[in-house]
């Protein structure tokens, strides 16, 4: 990898010497593969190296071919890499988790830390997951949706668009894009892409995105920033800047000795620092801030009346979704157009205000469409976490049956009957079918479907175990 020279001379002066020769060596090996459980879906097979800093990350000894394992398809797990699983640190050591929080994820897809806060916080907690370009805001919903948390709505609005959300946040995620350093080695057209000017526009663009979203968070709120790159300007310098700027106060995370990253200290800000040759990940880097002030002093004027966006879903529509859900009780039931949909109770006033001020593509757990007299359940559903299983007849299929379904392609069951069938691998549900006479109707989404040809012979082992 011909490294250009510049980024050369800089990591140079930022190492010394004898760990930049270490840095050169591990950018040549081959990059370590990890994932991240859904823990509400399954578990790890045993023997699996854990990530030390995420409850759920775990390495894999070499990369497999993931299309292949119905599982991941399921949202039993998400491959991520291990250095941005500590996003997880500085939520459980700088947020009270049990209490009920409104999160952004500002820079969202596809959906490696979306899906990961989802599984942090509390079932009473809302997360809006964001992202602006919107070809890329449909992966991350339908990466949201196969985590199957039912708290989560997906929005695809420019960073300014929160202005209208002021102090709405307890706990912000931005991920900004960033000019890539840490991902030279997984991505060596990185290295092609970088240029010295490419790193300026970036620590720009970076200020001008927090500054957009600074307003949309809490007095006494928490703003965690990262990027995948190792440059100061897109890191400690644009947070120390914010720090001047709006009075932030930097947040100190606790690190075990043997975890790796570097913790730095910059004009008063704490960042964490994430090099290949210590630790096992590519490279990252992490702040926390705190907004100055409290949160009592804001009035989210929830007294006025209101004319609410979202609609509850008629008594009858109502009657016959509730039983689908575990704890029905504890959701709202919505309706936009056809689509009948839930959201956990008590998010619904904090969810409307989303509805009126952004461009929501995602909302809760997409339960079903309104088919003249007739329901036809929705992926979301046979995804959710809260699904409740015995509200329908569940067939088992065999790996081939699951990838085949999963291409979409007919597959038979020998079975009869004129029915709605929620179809599973290893008790993971993958998605509907509807039999009519011995025919089986395959209601796999068609942009989701897996396109490449099955090879010959598929592997015979899962990942995860349910
Ligand atoms: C580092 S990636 C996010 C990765 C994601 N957080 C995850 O963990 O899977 C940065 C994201 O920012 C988005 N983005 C690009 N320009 C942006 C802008 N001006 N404002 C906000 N987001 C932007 C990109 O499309 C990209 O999805």
């Amino acid at each position: 990898m011909q490294l250009p020279v510049s980024f050369t001379e800089r990591m140079q002066r930022l190492l010394g010497p004898d760990e930049y020769t270490r840095f050169l060596e591990a950018l040549q090996q081959t990059p370590p593969v990890s994932i991240r459980l859904n823990k509400t879906k399954a578990e790890a097979t045993m023997g699996l190296q854990p990530v030390p800093w995420a409850e759920a990350g775990f390495y894999l000894p070499q990369r497999p071919l993931f299309t292949l394992d119905p599982a991941i398809h399921t949202g039993a797990y998400y491959v991520q890499e291990a250095s941005s699983m500590f996003v997880e640190q500085a939520l459980r050591q700088a947020i009270n988790l049990e209490e009920p929080l409104q999160v952004l994820d500002l820079c969202g897809a596809p959906g490696g830390k979306s899906t990961h806060l989802a599984s942090l916080i509390s079932q009473d907690s809302l997360l809006v997951s964001n992202e602006v370009i919107r070809s890329r805001a449909n992966i991350l919903a339908e990466n949201v949706a196969k985590w199957g948390s039912g708290n989560v709505l997906v929005t695809s609005n420019d960073p300014r668009d929160f202005g209208r959300l002021p102090s709405f946040f307890d706990v912000m995620v931005v991920d900004a894009p960033c000019s890539g350093e840490g991902m030279f080695r997984k991505d060596p057209q990185a290295v092609g892409e970088w240029s010295e000017e490419n790193v300026n526009l970036c620590a720009q663009r970076q200020q001008r995105i927090l500054m957009d979203v600074w307003e949309a968070l809490k007095p006494g709120g928490v703003l965690i920033y990262s990027t995948c790159t190792w440059n100061e300007q897109e890191n400690e310098q644009n947070i120390a800047w914010l720090s001047e700027q709006e009075g932030a106060e930097s947040i100190k995370l606790q690190l075990q000795p043997d975890w790796g990253m570097l913790a730095t200290q910059f004009k008063g800000v704490e960042g964490y620092r994430f090099y290949p040759h210590r630790v096992q990940g590519e490279g990252f880097f992490m702040a926390v801030v705190r907004k100055a002030g409290s949160e009592e002093a804001v009035s989210h004027g929830k007294s006025r009346k209101k004319k609410y966006k979202l609609t509850a879903a008629g008594k009858k529509e109502r009657a016959l979704v509730e039983n689908w859900l575990l704890e029905p009780e504890k959701y709202i039931f919505l309706q936009h157009g056809e689509v009948i949909s839930a959201l956990p109770a008590n998010l619904f006033e904090a969810a409307d205000e989303v509805y009126q001020n952004l461009y929501v593509i995602y909302a809760g757990t997409e339960l079903a469409e309104i088919k003249g007299k007739k329901l036809k359940p929705l992926q979301g559903l046979a995804l959710s976490q809260h699904l409740h299983k015995d509200a329908f007849q569940v067939a088992d299929l065999d790996l081939e049956r699951a990838l085949r379904y999963l291409r979409k392609e007919d597959i038979s069951l020998g079975t009869n009957g004129n029915n709605w069938l929620l179809l599973q691998y290893k008790g993971l549900p993958l998605g509907w079918a509807k039999q009519i006479g011995n025919r089986l109707n395959n209601y796999y989404p068609k942009e989701w479907r897996i396109r490449m040809e099955l090879p010959a012979e598929l592997p015979d082992e899962s990942l995860v175990i349910r």
